[in-house]
This record gives structure tokens, sequence and C-alpha cells, in this order.
């Protein structure tokens, strides 16, 4: 929906995290051309050399939001954050949010357990959109995924791998994981007991049952995943590729607008994409 905002329906307020980041400016400038949506405040980490600027500037635009690293200013005039920031960012960002009853579109990677937990504990107060990929392309072919899980159950060999630029600082990724969790589920398997992340030297024959992971770091690529099923005969290649970070800008902002229909509740990108 990219609606025109109206008096009956006013724009959504939007604050955004990580701002001078890859994401951060990638979501300014989305924010920025959609009707129905207004940049209401811009976070950076202290210490950042954006501190003080324009929101606008790396676009050349004067949009009268300055980024700043004080939460609490930057979140004064927002009903949702976006972020795309690091773990540790995100759940001090989310505090405040609580605090303020500002809503949260996540999209940052590398949580740990522990952390997801402190997430749905917050997301009893306000509603938070959690994905590790905002992307249509990448969520339909999770359920593309889920799908051949279940027919290709026996008799075929699965592997995961994924490719990101030389800056990116968690590995696999989070889509990757993502995608491993569905297909293990589709299993009824835990990729916690599956999941091998490394060969090295002597490893033995594969174990049919495990769901291999293979890592791919280097220059500007944006975001590659393949999942292959190989079996005898034959293997199955299933990919998805963007080329610029626009599709998750995109989605981020179908989270922040279906956001405003929830009080509180841990939602994920099927639920916004009705794909559940
Ligand atoms: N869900 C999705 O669709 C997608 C998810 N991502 C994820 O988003 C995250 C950001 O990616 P990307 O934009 O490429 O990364 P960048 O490093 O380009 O940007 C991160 C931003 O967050 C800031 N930052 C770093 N640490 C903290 C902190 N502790 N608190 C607050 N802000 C902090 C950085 O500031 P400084 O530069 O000064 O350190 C920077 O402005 C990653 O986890 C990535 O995996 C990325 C693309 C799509
Ligand atoms: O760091 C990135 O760039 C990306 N991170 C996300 C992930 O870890 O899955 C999503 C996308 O692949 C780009």
């Amino acid at each position: 929906m990219t609606a025109s905002s109206t008096s009956s329906n006013p724009a959504r307020r939007i604050a955004v995290a990580g701002a001078s980041g890859r994401m951060g400016r990638m979501l300014i400038e989305a924010v920025l051309a959609a009707d129905d949506c207004r940049l209401a405040g811009a976070l950076d980490i202290a210490g950042s050399p954006a501190l003080g600027q324009d929101a606008g500037a790396p676009l050349g635009a004067t949009t009268g939001v300055p980024i700043v690293s004080d939460l609490r200013e930057g979140l004064a005039n927002s009903q949702v954050l976006i972020d795309f920031t690091r773990p540790e960012g995100t759940l001090a960002h989310l505090k405040v949010c609580r605090e303020l009853g500002v809503q949260a579109v996540i999209g940052t990677t590398g949580f740990s357990d522990e952390q997801k937990a402190q997430i749905a504990e917050i997301a009893r107060d306000i509603a938070i959109v959690l994905a590790p990929n905002m992307s249509v392309g990448v969520n339909v072919t999770l359920k593309l995924l889920e799908m051949a899980a279940k027919a290709m159950s026996t008799g075929y060999d699965i592997e995961i791998v994924e490719a990101h630029h030389r800056h990116k600082v968690d590995a696999p990724s989070g889509t990757a994981l993502k995608m491993g969790e569905v297909i293990a589920q589709a299993l009824g398997r835990d990729l916690k007991d599956c999941a091998v992340y490394a060969r090295e030297g002597v490893t033995g024959e594969r174990d049919p049952s495990s769901i291999g992971f293979a890592t791919i770091r280097g220059g500007d690529i944006v975001g590659d995943h393949t999942v292959l099923f190989a079996g005898t005969g034959e293997r199955i290649e299933i990919s998805h590729k963007s080329s610029n970070r626009n599709g998750y800008a995109q989605g981020s902002l179908r989270a922040a607008r279906f956001l405003a229909g929830h009080k509180s509740g841990l939602f994920d990108m099927f639920d916004v994409l009705g794909l559940r």
C-alpha cells in the first residue's frame, strides 16, 4: 500500500536508527519518497561523524531532521523506529521504545537466543516486526523452501550457500539461518541438532540428516542465497539474489504500515505479507 496520506489517514512518523549506515541511508531515501510516511527522527551511535548532520544530506536533501545519538530526542516525535544496526544497539533502542510506546521494525541480524528472548519480552508491551530479511522475494523463497523440503524429505542433501559484501560482520547471514530453520521445521528436525557450519580436514562422509552452510564474503555483493537439494542423478537449486537494498527498505515500510493496526506482539514478514 502506498496510499497518499490524508487528514483521516495521517503519515506514519518514522525514525531510522543507524542513519548513516548502508541500510540507514536507503531507508531514509525510501521514507522521504513515500507519500504516506514522514521522517520524524534519525539516530546514530555516539561518536559517529554523522551526528548533527541533516539526515537527508547524503541524498542532497534537506529534511530538517538532524542525526542525533540521544535516543529520547531521536524518538520523541516518532510512532515507529526502523532499526538496522547491531544486536546490542537494537536492544538498547528497544528499551527506550518500550518506555515511550514507540513501535519497532527490526532488520538487524546476529541476535543470540537470549537477545531474541529479550525482544519477545519487550513485544509484550509494544508491537514489533523482526525479520532477518524484509524483501518480498526472500520471504516468498522461504515458502518455496518449506514446500521443497517436505517434497524432498529423503534422498536429498541440503546445503545453504550465501554470499555478501566484505563489510558484513555476522555469518552465516540471518537469512541463511532462517532458511535453515524453515527447512528443519518442515522436516521435523531442530536446526541446532543438524546444522553443520564448517568443514575442514577429514570430516567423514556427509550425515544425511545434516543441513550444511557455506559463507562467501567479498566486494559489494548485496546478498545472494542458494539452497541446494542434491539427490542422486539430479539436484535442485533455489536461489534469491538482491541487486540493491531497495527491496529491504520497501519491505520495512510495509512492516511499519502493518504495525499501525497493532498495540503489542512480535510479528515477522510472513505476518506482514500474509504468507503465514
Ligand atoms: N532484515 C533485512 O532485510 C536486512 C538486514 N540487514 C542487517 O542490518 C544490519 C545493518 O546492516 P548495514 O546497514 O549493512 O550495516 P552498516 O554497518 O552499514 O550500518 C550500521 C549502522 O548502525 C550503527 N551502529 C553500529 N553499532 C551500533 C550500536 N551498538 N548502536 C547503535 N548504532 C550502531 C553504525 O554506526 P557506525 O558506522 O558509526 O558504527 C551504522 O550507522 C546488519 O545486521 C545486517 O545484517 C541488512 C540488510 C537487509
Ligand atoms: O548484511 C547484509 O547486507 C544483509 N543482511 C541480512 C542477513 O544477514 O540475512 C539480509 C541481507 O541478506 C543483507
